[in-house]
């Protein structure tokens, strides 16, 4: 534990560090421990704030340094550095002991040509007419080549030097300070890959992922040693399903599966699983986001223990530092979605709540292993899973859907009753206020296959408010905090579109283009201002990139970059049709 094996630190550590507070009565959830360099780490972290203060300051910087020699040497030499009455080190001094004892942050994930690269891929985008756009699609396509890293043979040789995890195939990044590869994010990655023809790389982010099931039993959040404590987003089977359908690659079906069914279990059980009893008696079984975690997220934990210095009582911060990783591990950190006061980030509870969008993953999840298992004659398993699906539909269908609204809304968790091991739903507990999560369902075949389900959710998108100028808006609500408004994210206008797409109404498919051609403006005419591709966008402002949360916005970027090939591969680009904005 951080807590560095206190036996050999000094006193000044504890000082700094805070030691981990033991919160039986409040906070009995699992936690998984980390590593002792992650700890160590973070410790530099903290010393490196007050050496070099807030300004331009990233936390993450620090876990992602490597050792130049074993631990205990560098833990020597960091205890020696001479410190000042409130035992801080100078910048002077910080920066000698970096320079001898540590290598910077990414030097251990080195550039990686991909194999399957070509710069012009045959029969590329030939719905896209328009020669602007079409060059403008192939400098998208060649930032393949700015993405794509491999684990140094140095990480293999010394893995505990690093807090990098020593991935077998080469990644793709999402880019800028998220230098590692990420969960969710590699689906986008993966469809723009897939129109990029790249299928033997991803293929080979799939085998990381499935070698990280084999290992700890679910999908990290993002391959670090740091991100062991929770999953992501569950897209797995939906990367294994995308690339079978165009690579027609059973090979990777019969390697997948396992690992998708422990991953299946993983959501299933424990903490993740809650039963929800409704009106008419019934009873569900729903997941939901919950941590193995309860102490500062290693990544941002200067910024973590500065949001819970507004607690007084360490059992209430401990609940919070679970609140915050079960947060990151929805993908939406931070989010008024996951608040019970909008201006006070103190206030997340998302462990509280039983969100639609991650119940819309796994049902894709259990339809996909009917598909997959049906494709490699595994009959058995193929049945398992078409009842689970039917079962959460149903789920879905009591527990988050508003007929009034024509919306699927998150379940926020009150009113258990011991006796039934459940809760007991109220529509009360439905949260009405607008997020595009609301929408996600409709990307679910069984959802968008309803005429009469779209029809209303279509309905009820154009009334919501979320549609914007420059795409569609994470909720309306603009807090400051990144997964809110006026910020719009690739992955989410791409689930809407493709839901919209895949049904049958053709007022649907024409406002699912409407979105996609504002979103490719916006994601072109900031590129052209700024030479880089955003991680997400102000959805207020066509050409504008987006801001707020805890770090500064990043380019490269990955999933940005797959959704905008991804659309252009379903909608093409007349000749006529102007690219730049309104
Ligand atoms: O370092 C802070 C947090 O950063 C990540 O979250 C954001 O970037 C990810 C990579 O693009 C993305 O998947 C996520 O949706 C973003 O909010 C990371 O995933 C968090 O765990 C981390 O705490």
């Amino acid at each position: 534990s951080l807590e560095l094996g206190s036996t050999t630190m000094s006193n000044y550590y504890s000082v700094i560090v805070h030691n981990s507070v033991q919160c039986n009565s409040t906070d009995t959830g699992p936690v998984v421990p980390t590593t002792s360099l992650v700890s160590f780490l973070e410790t530099v972290q903290e010393t490196a704030l007050h050496a070099y203060g807030h300004k331009g300051f990233d936390p993450k910087l620090y876990v992602d340094l490597s050792l130049k020699q074993n631990l205990s040497t560098t833990i020597e030499a960091f205890e020696k550095l001479p410190r000042s009455e409130n035992g801080s080190v100078s910048d002077h001094d910080l920066n000698g002991f970096m320079e001898k004892y540590l290598n910077g942050a990414g030097e251990d994930l080195v550039y990686a040509e991909p194999v399957d690269f070509v710069a012009e891929p045959e029969g590329f985008l030939p719905k896209v007419k328009n020669p602007k756009v079409r060059a403008w699609a192939l400098e998208v396509h060649s930032l393949w080549k700015n993405l794509s890293r491999k684990v140094s043979g140095r990480v293999r040789e010394s893995p505990d030097f690093h807090t990098l995890l020593p991935l077998k195939y080469p990644v793709m990044i999402p880019g800028s300070r998220f230098r590692e590869v990420y969960y969710w994010d590699s689906y986008w990655v993966i469809r723009g890959l897939l129109t990029s023809e790249m299928y033997e790389t991803a293929k080979g982010i799939v085998y990381n992922l499935l070698s990280l099931i084999d290992e700890f039993g679910y999908v990290l959040n993002g391959a670090r040693a740091y991100y062991t404590n929770r999953s992501h987003p569950p897209l797995l089977s939906s990367m294994v399903l995308d690339i079978y359908n165009r690579t027609g690659d059973k090979d990777l079906i019969e390697k997948s599966l396992p690992a998708l069914l422990k991953e299946h279990e993983f959501w299933n059980s424990g903490v993740h699983k809650v039963i929800v009893q409704d009106a008419e008696g019934s009873r569900h079984t729903l997941n939901r986001y919950y941590a193995l975690w309860n102490k500062p997220r290693p990544e941002s934990s200067t910024i973590d223990r500065e949001i819970a210095s507004k607690l007084s009582n360490t059992c209430e911060k401990t609940k919070l530092y679970r609140e915050l990783a079960s947060a990151a591990e929805s993908g939406w950190d931070f989010s008024t979605r996951w608040m019970r006061d909008e201006s006070d980030l103190t206030s997340l509870a998302t462990t509280s709540i039983i969100p639609v969008d991650l119940n819309a993953f796994i049902l894709k999840m259990e339809l996909d292993i009917t598909s997959l298992a049906h494709v490699i004659g595994d009959n058995k398993i193929a049945a398992r899973f078409k009842e689970a699906s039917e079962a959460r539909k149903k789920a879905m269908n009591s527990i988050f859907w508003n007929a009034e609204m024509g919306q699927w809304l998150d379940y926020w968790l009150s009113n258990f009753d011991a006796s039934k091991d459940a809760y007991t739903w109220n529509a009360s507990s439905q949260n009405q206020k607008l997020f595009a999560s609301n929408f996600v369902p409709l990307w679910i075949q069984l959802f968008n296959s309803d005429d009469e389900v779209v029809d209303e959710v279509l309905r009820s998108l154009q009334n919501s408010g979320l549609l914007c100028p420059a795409g569609i808006a994470t909720s309306l609500t603009n807090s400051g905090q990144q997964w809110d408004f006026p910020n719009g994210w690739a992955p989410l206008q791409h689930m809407i579109v493709e839901g919209l797409v895949r049904s049958r109404s053709e007022q649907a498919r024409s406002i699912a283009e409407d979105i996609a051609v504002k979103w490719i403006r916006t994601n072109y005419v900031a590129y052209k201002n700024t030479g880089n591709m955003h991680e997400k966008y102000d959805v207020e402002k066509c050409g504008d990139f987006g801001g707020g949360g805890e770090y500064v916005p990043q380019t490269g970027f990955g999933w940005s970059n797959g959704v905008v090939l991804a659309f252009l591969e379903e909608f093409g680009w007349p000749q006529d049709l102007k690219l730049d904005c309104p």
